[in-house]
């Protein structure tokens, strides 16, 4: 664990909320991910879109930026789950990819309908948009996966996704308490910092530590550096928005 929070939360505070000590003791495998991508994934909390957004000081623009890439990896994302269904047949994962698919759906629809009516972002605007390259990254790679490896492969490809969200969204709801009123950017916040989005993680967490168990070591350190690449694009979508960068190199626009 990094002594300093990236957000101040106090020690013990953060404890109770941390990633394995909430609903997840006797998840070996799953530790050993966190462990790998730890120094990504706290600093990645710490970076200036996810500061700002949780202070409430965010510019609008960069946010409408990270939302339309969103709405276009959303799509990707639900599609990486029905190639994982169509690849499983365990009956219990394929109920929960198939609530995940539902899940993911409705959480298009909900946060983005909202800013949508709220920030302005036009149905056109949202057909338009071009996937930033660094998006195109995450996805590309999530979905040649789904095509072409294991299930147990598509599952951690999945992971970082709902994890990170989870961690981070509960994390920021703790670190602003009531400052939460007046954080335009709430509805956000109110989606990924509850009990039923950490739901979406613990499914996938326990199926994983399943699937694991039966595998080879060798399996599971490539796993491990997948996982880490996928926290790695979650790290770089929010470093991209902020930046507004949609190319590889800022200056080719
Ligand atoms: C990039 C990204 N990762 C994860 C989630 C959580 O569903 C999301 N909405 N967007």
């Amino acid at each position: 664990m990094t002594a300093t929070d990236p957000l101040g939360i106090a020690p013990a505070e953060r404890n109770a909320i941390m990633p394995l000590t909430r609903f997840l003791p006797d998840h070996p495998f799953a530790e050993r991910l966190y462990r790998a991508a730890e120094p990504v994934w706290e600093e990645g909390l710490g970076q200036p879109f996810l500061r700002e957004l949780a202070d409430g000081t965010l510019s609008r623009e960069r946010f409408v930026f990270y939302m339309l890439q969103d709405y276009l990896y959303l799509n990707d994302y639900v599609n990486v789950h029905a190639i994982a269904f169509a690849k499983c047949d365990d009956p219990k994962i394929r109920q929960d990819l198939a609530q995940a698919i539902a899940g993911a759906s409705n959480e298009t629809d909900q946060v983005h309908d909202f800013f949508r009516d709220r920030f302005g972002i036009t149905d056109e605007q949202m057909a338009s948009a071009r996937q930033s390259a660094f998006a195109r990254s995450y996805t590309s790679n999530m979905i040649a996966i789904a095509y072409t490896k294991p299930l147990i492969d598509i599952l951690v490809a999945l992971l970082p996704c709902a994890w990170v969200y989870a961690d981070y969204g509960t994390r920021i709801a703790a670190s602003i308490g009531e400052s939460i009123e007046t954080n335009p950017y709430r509805a956000w916040i109110d989606m990924y910092g509850t009990d039923d989005f950490w739901e979406s993680a613990v499914w996938l967490i326990d199926d994983i530590e399943r699937l694991a168990a039966g595998e080879p070591e060798e399996h599971l350190q490539q796993l491990t550096e997948q996982f880490v690449v996928g926290v790695e694009h979650e790290y770089m979508f929010w470093a991209s928005a902020y930046e507004m960068q949609r190319r590889w190199r800022p200056e080719w626009h």
